[in-house]
């Protein structure tokens, strides 16, 4: 069944700021903010905590089935620090956020980030890994790469996420329209078919 909505990734390293396009972008097309650390925490889709790291041992088949019903109804906003667990069937854009290094720092530093994450989610950002795995995982044409560095550029990035939405949003019931369109022609001529009115089966008997 397609889905009407589109589902999107936002992802990016720690404090590029995907909760806040998140929020924006919710705000704005009323596309479901899904923080996944929230749902492998209210699901308990992990294995612990991870001290060092600061974060969830994630059980990735565990949350795969958690999010499931979501993304197939579509509309949700994947808000997380990976995309390549997620099918390539579920997502319809793949938002990756930079952020320049020393604005990423201070912004780790901020929240008292401990050093080892601070250094490990620095390094990530300066070695493109997330844009690489993106680009990995999915089509080409549904990456795209965001500065972040701003306010300017949230708000920036808001107005062309929207602006994708609603073309996606066009574009899909077009597309239902259409097929809905074919099937009632080809409904219209098998019935004609049933009735031997486009056929010569009919037509000597
Ligand atoms: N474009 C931006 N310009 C200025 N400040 C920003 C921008 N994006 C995020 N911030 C600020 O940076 C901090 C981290 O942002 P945010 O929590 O949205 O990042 P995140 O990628 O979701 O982090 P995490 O993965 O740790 O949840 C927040 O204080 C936020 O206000």
């Amino acid at each position: 069944m397609p889905r009407s909505l589109p589902n999107i990734v936002v992802t990016g390293t720690p404090g590029v700021g995907k909760t806040s396009h998140c929020e924006e972008i919710a705000r704005a097309t009323g596309l479901e903010h899904v923080a996944i650390n929230r749902i492998v925490r209210e699901h308990e889709c992990h294995e612990g905590w991870d001290d060092e790291m600061q974060s969830w041992i994630v059980d990735e088949d565990k949350l795969l089935d958690a999010l499931e019903p979501l993304a197939d109804r579509g509309g949700i906003l994947l808000d997380w620090h990976a995309c390549d667990l997620f099918p390539k069937r579920w997502v319809d854009l793949v938002v990756v956020l930079r952020c320049d290094s020393s604005v990423l720092y201070d912004r780790m530093a901020a929240r008292g980030y401990a050093e080892a994450k601070l250094q490990e989610n620095l390094d990530a950002e300066i070695m493109e890994v997330l844009l690489e795995e993106a680009r990995e995982a999915y089509d080409e044409e549904i990456v795209v790469e965001l500065r972040s560095d701003k306010v300017d550029d949230l708000d920036e990035n808001v107005e062309r996420v929207v602006a994708w939405t609603e073309a996606w949003k066009k574009d899909q019931a077009r597309r239902a329209n259409d097929e809905g369109l074919e099937s009632e022609e080809s409904e219209d001529s098998n019935a004609m078919e049933d009735h031997g009115v486009n056929g010569t089966a009919d037509t000597n008997g």
